[in-house]
């Protein structure tokens, strides 16, 4: 039997799941969908370090399955299918991406980690509509992605042994399969089932309705509680499939996930309203709003509403407002919106900090990014209030505004280090062993900072001697950001300009978020100098790191590729 307001909009298409897991064909037959399987060839070698996040990077290596499919059919026989669904899941656990095991003592190292512990499996699933017209193709690709925490029982050795001979665990993301014998390994699961199996049915489901269902006016003024989502519900669907002309034709939809206007006949009624209107543009809308997210994130954090919630929560929003010294009305429409944001729980019993939140937002903890919202808080928001300025008259309008006074520059070094200690820890690791650095006996990290990164560094290499360079006044504060007494082995720093002194000698050269707060030609002033003092067989890196993480005024992100 097939629901027909969801897996019915697709009866009537061509459709291609573009995946070899057994699974994701079982989950769609059962549901009903009707599909030919063309498995993908892309190779799923993306560098995981690029994505902000695991989930970027699933939903990216789905998009790449779905459309290698796409445009090889489309090469063959010059005619796509309608419709391609790409999927992939990973096991996350410790910032750490887990895929299929290449053999049994990497299955043995994964369940080992998982062992006692929860994890999140993320499934990232894109869905591709095509179009091919006078032999070219045409792709709308909407992707999304679900999150599962998975909790595992404390294990023996032997079971897990043993369970690794059943040779079970090759094939899956993680090293088990939840739906069959490792669904013993498995305490509890919070979320979607089947996502962790490999194809999260419902959330898919959802998007089908929103890509074919978009609410019609009528249909909205329906919904009587305006915090339920109308498009977030099946039955939308299904009262709008009994009017029937709710459900545009499927190019409407899609194009509505696009940004595209939609096909059909539009224009306004009588009275100046559009008669038929084109999708409601919620990613434009989300990107109008946006800042506010941002503002209440930063005013919260500001306000140790993340701290208080840690040492005392779950509290009532009077009980918060007291101890952050604020009204009661502004503290209670504060916490509400952080739960809508994701960032708070509320119970019975008063609002909690979410795990996210406690990780990450309360001020203490190697996890805390707290100093780097302040830094954006405080400096990033005003020097992006003043955007239009520098568009209009070029960077150089924010070079040139008056000096400030020696003390407020010292403390906005002190916020710009702790916002970038707070984030080299978070990422030092992943940094460290990105690449494979056991050869090199000699680093020097560039504008290295509090030596979080160079810590990591000289951690994982036992043989490297890490130097950190940057600027006198930044090394003066490094002592603050460490344990007292604090004298790591092999590692030293040098107070210097890296444009102007001699950089420290070095086999290997680190520049991790440096070039992007720089113009082209500094950009290029600073690599000549590197590469002068690199001496055959040095090697600079890693660069990607510098993806997405732009604290500069300006300067767009560099791209530069290693
Ligand atoms: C955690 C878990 C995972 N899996 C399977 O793990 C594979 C993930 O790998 P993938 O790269 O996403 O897919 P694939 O199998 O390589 O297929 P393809 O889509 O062609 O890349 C998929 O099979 C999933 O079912 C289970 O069957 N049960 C579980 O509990």
């Amino acid at each position: 039997m097939v629901l027909s307001p969801v897996i019915g909009k697709l009866l009537h298409k061509r459709v291609v799941l573009a995946s070899a897991s057994p699974r994701r064909r079982e989950i769609l037959s059962q549901a009903g969908l009707r599909f030919e399987v063309v498995p993908s060839r892309f190779k799923e070698k993306l560098d995981k370090a690029a994505f902000p996040t695991p989930y970027a990077y699933a939903i990216e290596t789905a998009k790449q399955k779905a459309l290698e499919v796409a445009s090889r059919m489309h090469q063959k026989d010059l005619r796509a299918p309608d419709v391609v669904i790409g999927a992939d899941t990973i096991v996350t656990i410790g910032g750490l991406i887990l895929e299929k095991p290449a053999d049994k003592q990497d299955a043995y190292r994964m369940l080992s980690r998982l062992n006692g512990k929860e994890h999140s499996v993320f499934t990232g699933v894109a869905i591709i509509h095509c179009c091919s017209e006078d032999g070219q193709l045409d792709m709308d690709v909407c992707e999304f992605h679900e999150e599962t925490m998975v909790k595992f029982s404390e294990l023996s050795e032997d079971l897990l042994w043993e369970y690794i001979d059943s040779g079970e665990p090759m094939d899956k993301a993680g090293g088990y399969g939840i739906q069959a014998l490792g669904g013993m390994l498995v305490e509890c699961v919070r979320g979607d089932f089947l996502n962790v199996v490999g194809f999260p049915l419902n959330h898919f489901c959802k998007k089908l309705v929103e890509l074919y269902c978009p609410p019609r006016r009528e249909d909205v003024q329906r919904v009587k509680h305006e915090s339920i989502p109308a498009v977030d519900t099946f039955e939308i669907a299904s009262d709008a499939a009994q009017g029937d002309e709710g459900c545009g034709p499927s190019r409407a939809g899609v194009d509505g996930h696009s940004g595209q206007a939609p096909a059909g006949p539009q224009g306004p009624d009588t009275n100046g309203l559009v008669e038929n209107p084109p999708p409601f543009p919620s990613d434009l809308l989300d990107l109008i709003d946006g800042f506010k997210a941002s503002k209440a994130l930063f005013t919260a954090c500001k306000l140790k509403v993340f701290d208080v919630l840690k040492e005392e929560g779950p509290l009532k929003a009077v009980d918060v407002a007291r101890k952050i010294n604020a009204s009661v009305c502004g503290t209670g429409r504060l916490l509400d919106v952080c739960v809508a944001l994701g960032l708070l729980e509320k119970t019975d019993t008063g609002y909690g900090n979410t795990r996210l939140a406690s990780r990450h937002l309360a001020s203490e903890g190697a996890c805390s990014l707290h100093g780097f919202v302040a830094y954006h808080d405080e400096h990033a928001w005003t020097v992006f209030t003043d955007l239009e300025s520098a568009v209009r008259q070029g960077p150089q309008a924010a070079a040139g505004r008056p000096e400030e006074d020696p003390s407020q520059s010292r403390d906005r070094r002190l916020r710009f280090m702790r916002a970038m200690h707070g984030l080299t820890q978070l990422t030092a690791r992943q940094v460290a062993t990105a690449f494979d650095l056991s050869r090199f006996t000699s680093a020097c990290d560039l504008g290295g900072c509090t030596g979080a990164l160079a810590r990591e560094l000289a951690r994982e290499y036992p043989r490297l001697k890490v130097t950190v360079f940057d600027l006198p006044e930044v090394i003066e504060h490094v002592s603050s950001f460490h344990p007292e007494g604090w004298q790591p082995e092999r590692l030293h720093f040098v107070p210097g300009d890296f444009f102007k002194d001699d950089l420290p000698d070095a086999q290997l050269y680190v520049l991790s978020r440096i070039l992007h707060d720089w113009a082209d030609d500094r950009v290029h002033e600073l690599l000549s100098r590197v590469s002068r003092s690199c001496k055959p067989g040095t090697f600079t890196g890693p660069r990607r790191m510098m993806l997405n993480d732009d604290l500069g005024p300006v300067a767009p992100p560099q791209r530069v590729v290693t």
